[in-house]
């Protein structure tokens, strides 16, 4: 790819453009993002070294041809009436916007414009990212298979149909804060019981780690692996019940499901 833009700077923008720049899909130097504040421009630019910033949406879409939407969703619109009269048949859109339909986006660009929605998460910045996308009926099969290169790039990827991205949202969209909330429980569980917080924290990186790479790698059911792990009236299952006494599951599923509300919401504001 020559060129990849972005509209706002930010987190994910940064994550994205890093991950695409490392997996050497475009150079760093085709990288161009825009920004209405300065300090947001140059934190991209400390981050990404080599890429472009600019103050003015306009030039990302005179410049780039693949250019993604990475502002936050109440700022979308905004966006869409600023940069309408400089999209050409040439561009196609990405949006990641959590909640911002296809339909949305559609209704206030010009006829026939091409557009993805994406839900990408946080570890794209490393390579880890789990992201899914929706075509637009004026998307190409080409410019699925750009998009499926450059989410391949940063992660894994998957193609859904639009309305479940609002679940893909509340689970890998938001799902890594919810993972990280897990491995800081089991850090402070770990420093309770009288380890250091620093060696609590790495042997609950570790743990999560190495438990996730068992259900990619085992084809075993997160089920079946807690079997493994839990003995007869051992420690493992005094664990599970005391889990199961607060309402554990429950309360992480109860967590994907508000998040995955809250996107549908975001999408009706
Ligand atoms: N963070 C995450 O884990 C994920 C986020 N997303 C989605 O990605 C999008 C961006 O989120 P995130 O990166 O976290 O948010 P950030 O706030 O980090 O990034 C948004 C950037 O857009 C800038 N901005 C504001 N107004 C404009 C404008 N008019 N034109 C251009 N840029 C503008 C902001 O500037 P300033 O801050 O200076 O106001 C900010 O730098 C959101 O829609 C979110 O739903 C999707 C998946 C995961
Ligand atoms: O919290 C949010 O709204 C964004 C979308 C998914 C992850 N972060």
């Amino acid at each position: 790819m020559k060129n990849l833009g972005f509209i706002g700077a930010g987190r994910m923008a940064t994550a994205l453009a890093r991950g695409c720049v490392t997996a050497n899909l475009v150079g760093a130097e085709g990288v161009l993002a825009s920004d209405p504040h300065q300090p947001s421009r140059e934190k991209f630019a400390e981050e990404l070294p080599g890429a472009r910033v600019t103050g003015e949406n306009a030039a990302v879409l005179s410049e780039c041809d693949t250019v993604v939407l990475a502002v936050k969703p109440q700022m979308m619109d905004g966006v869409l009436a600023e940069i309408r009269p400089h999209v050409e048949g040439r561009h196609l859109l990405v949006s990641i916007a959590a909640g911002v339909t296809l339909e949305r986006l559609a209704r206030q660009l010009p006829a026939s414009t091409r557009l993805i929605r994406v839900m990408p998460n946080t570890p794209c910045l490393i390579g880890q990212g789990a992201s899914a996308f929706a075509l637009d009926a004026a998307a190409t099969a080409e410019d699925a298979a750009m998009v499926e290169r450059l989410l391949a790039s940063v992660g894994k990827s998957y193609e859904v149909e639009e309305p479940l991205l609002d679940a893909v949202t509340g689970l890998s969209g938001s799902g890594p804060a919810f993972v990280y909330t897990v491995i800081e429980a089991m850090a402070a569980g770990g420093v309770a019981g009288g380890l250091s917080p620093e060696l609590a924290l790495e042997l609950a990186t570790q743990t999560a780690a190495g438990a996730a790479a068992m259900v990619a790698q085992t084809g075993l059911s997160p089920a079946e692996l807690r079997s493994h792990v839990t003995s007869p009236n051992g420690t493992t299952l005094a664990g599970l019940n005391a889990l199961a006494e607060r309402n554990g599951s429950a309360a992480i599923q109860a967590a994907v499901e508000a998040a995955t509300n809250r996107s549908i919401e975001l999408g009706k504001s």
